[in-house]
């Protein structure tokens, strides 16, 4: 395994005095799927957001393939929760628009067999020429996840991308991206609140402890764990419950965000 992305010493504080957090380092191998969970405020769309290089660090350096990253690029791709469709183009104008960005020069035929090909692989090749208005929430989130496929970047960085969908539909869209970055080998970062899809989709789960007093003094936040997924990489959401491991892994990452994650 390769180092891919290489996260120094980064600290981000609003107040001088207060980081949010301080002295976050880690690293993500090529191919690699890391999770990073912690409760609300602790920073992580922070990180997410410098990584995408949308947002400045205090301190700290990050770099991708060896280059420091000081700025967005079409070599990461961004999914969020709000999916961030162009309301007035369809699905398959929204996506072409990126590929277009991407690939100035690509031929008309070219683009749109490219275009087709990403919507297929997210299971929209019905609604390809619909507007977002005229697509359910999931699907919207799908036409993110083509999106951001659909670049080729180097590096997905997904911030709750299934927070606001029900069970039944975030379960279908996890299995989705977890068979395509297995099939494309593409090195994920992702945010998410939920115990259980962390341990489906992660290699490595960071667990990330809120800035607050400790011991009479304030601590600023930061990476207070790295568990590494012991489980089989070709397990499967229905069987999760039923693998060795699964339980104390779980009750591992539980336990952390009631007892430890906080300052109390
Ligand atoms: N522009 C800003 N000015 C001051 N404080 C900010 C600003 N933006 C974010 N913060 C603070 O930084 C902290 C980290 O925010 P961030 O959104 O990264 O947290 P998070 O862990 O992603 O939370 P959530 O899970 O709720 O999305 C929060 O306490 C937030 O109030």
């Amino acid at each position: 395994m390769k180092t891919f992305l290489k996260i120094e010493g980064l600290a981000k504080a609003y107040v001088p005095e207060r980081p949010v957090f301080a002295d976050v380092s880690f690293t993500l191998d090529k191919g690699e799927f890391v999770c990073i969970i912690g409760h609300s405020g602790c920073g992580k769309t922070t990180i997410l957001n410098v990584l995408a290089g949308l947002d400045q660090a205090s301190a700290g350096h990050v770099f991708m393939d060896g280059r420091e990253v000081s700025g967005p690029s079409l070599e990461r791709g961004v999914v969020f929760q709000g999916h961030a469709l162009m309301p007035w183009l369809s699905v398959r104008q929204n996506i072409a628009f990126a590929v277009r960005s991407r690939w100035p020069e690509m031929k008309a035929a070219e683009l749109r067999a490219h275009v087709e090909r990403y919507v297929e692989m997210v299971g929209l090749s019905h609604a390809i020429d619909r507007k977002p208005s005229e697509l359910s929430g999931g699907m919207k989130q799908r036409v993110g996840i083509a999106r951001a496929f659909s670049i080729a970047p180097k590096m997905l960085l997904l911030d709750e991308p299934f927070g606001a969908l029900d069970a039944l539909t975030r379960g279908a869209i996890q299995d989705e991206l977890m068979a395509i970055v297995r099939q494309t080998q593409q090195t994920v970062f992702m945010i998410t609140h939920d115990v259980d899809e962390a341990i489906l989709l992660a290699d490595r789960i960071l667990l990330m402890r809120n800035g607050g007093e400790r011991e009479g003094r304030y601590q600023p936040g930061g990476i207070a764990e790295v568990v590494v997924n012991p489980l089989p990489r070709d397990r499967q959401r229905a069987g999760l419950h039923h693998l060795d491991g699964y339980y104390a892994l779980r009750n591992h990452i539980v336990d952390f965000l009631v007892s430890r994650a906080q300052a109390h």
